[in-house]
């Protein structure tokens, strides 16, 4: 109803918010677009593609009525990075580094700016539908 409404509604401002800052911070270009499939076996590698646009789709799709559910799908873009680029060659290093960098960011804003209570008002219209 009208109230589940609105907790989604600034659910969704939240989670907008965050991926949009993360699509500005230029130390994540890299993680901004979908990886071009012509990459070498790309879609071989990572069974589950990820990135900050189809993020930002997602949101505006209404996917996410958690932010534990949009901390799975911002978690796979920087786990398919480290999975994608194991090796010693500098520009693998180069993007686990920026990976390792979105993780702890991503981890930080929530910690810092999710109030408790829209989380809690989510997790209760998850376990209502
Ligand atoms: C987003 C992402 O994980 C990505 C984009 S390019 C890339 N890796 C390379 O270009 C090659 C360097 N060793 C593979 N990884």
């Amino acid at each position: 109803e009208v109230q589940e409404e609105d907790v989604l509604r600034k659910l969704r401002l939240f989670l907008r918010n965050i991926t949009e800052r993360l699509i500005l911070d230029c130390r994540f270009k890299a993680f901004t677009k979908p990886v071009d499939i012509e990459e070498e076996n790309y879609l071989m590698v990572i069974k589950k593609p990820m990135d900050l646009s189809t993020l930002l789709t997602n949101i505006d799709e209404q996917k996410y009525i958690t932010v534990g559910k949009f901390m799975a799908d911002a978690d796979l873009i920087w786990k398919n990075a480290l999975d994608y680029n194991p090796d010693s060659d500098p520009m693998d290093r180069s993007i686990r580094r920026r990976a390792c960098a979105l993780k702890d960011v991503i981890r930080t804003i929530i910690r810092d700016e999710l109030n408790e209570d829209l989380e809690r008002a989510c997790e209760e219209i998850r376990e209502s539908r």
